[in-house]
């Protein structure tokens, strides 16, 4: 079986202000092209477990596996490679740097990879402009587009190293509801034609149902 990512018997606990057991025996996985989401009430640990789940959190026990290689445990700076070429993230906010073009913007994980060269890595980020509807705005600066535009740029940038899996932490939260059905089209689209490993948290029914499967979660346990 093509499993992108593997959490099992994940547990997390938070030493401060009190000893909270935030993450309970957490066991799932997602296949290769598969498109899940996370929903669960405020507080349940969603969050919590993606920032696990994408290599960002590294204070937890259990095992993490990517393309079925255990990535719990590895050391900080590999844990960051691995984290740039096979993850891509998109936050709720963008987090693009606004003086920096477009395009500049899209580029930087891949000029932090340095495999490619400087040509190679704008071919590549004009590409994902294109698959966007957004090439028209690479020279423009990231503090000039709109709201729905940033978004798409930070998507273009989370594929910029052709990842397995893209996560979303609420990645539609700040969007109106044009933009974020804009955002559930592009993903979709990622998902059916290259192949897309997604798994996004979002508190959107209307997102959730239409994706392959909601992962449901209560007070630190997945229920469904
Ligand atoms: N750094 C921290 N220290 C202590 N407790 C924390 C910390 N971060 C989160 N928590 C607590 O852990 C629980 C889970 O938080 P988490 O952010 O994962 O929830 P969530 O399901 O993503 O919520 P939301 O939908 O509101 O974003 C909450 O009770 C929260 O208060």
């Amino acid at each position: 079986m093509d499993l992108v990512l593997k959490a099992e018997n994940i547990n997390k606990h938070f030493k401060k202000p009190v000893l909270f057991h935030v993450l309970k025996d957490i066991n799932f996985s997602i296949k290769k092209g598969e498109f899940a989401s996370i929903m669960g009430k405020s507080g349940s640990g969603k969050s919590t477990l993606l920032y696990i789940l994408s290599t960002m959190d590294t204070d937890y026990e259990g095992k993490l596996f990517l393309n079925e290689e255990l990535i719990t445990g590895k050391a900080h700076q590999e844990l960051s490679r691995i984290r740039n070429k096979h993850i891509g993230f998109v936050f709720q906010f963008h987090y693009l740097l606004s003086e920096f073009s477009v395009l500049e913007n899209v580029m930087l994980p891949a000029k932090k990879l340095a495999e490619k060269s400087h040509i190679e890595i704008e071919h590549d980020a004009m590409e994902k402009l294109k698959m966007l509807n957004i090439d028209h705005l690479a020279l423009k600066r990231a503090s000039r587009i709109s709201g729905g535009e940033k978004q798409r740029v930070a998507i273009a940038r989370a594929l910029i190293n052709n990842p397995a899996i893209l996560m979303g932490d609420e990645p539609t939260g700040n969007l109106d509801s044009y933009n974020a059905e804009n955002v559930f089209q592009i993903f979709k689209q990622l998902k059916e034609e290259k192949g897309l490993s997604l798994l996004v948290v979002t508190h959107d029914k209307d997102f959730a149902n239409r994706t392959d499967r909601i992962i449901q979660m209560e007070d630190g346990r997945i229920i469904t």
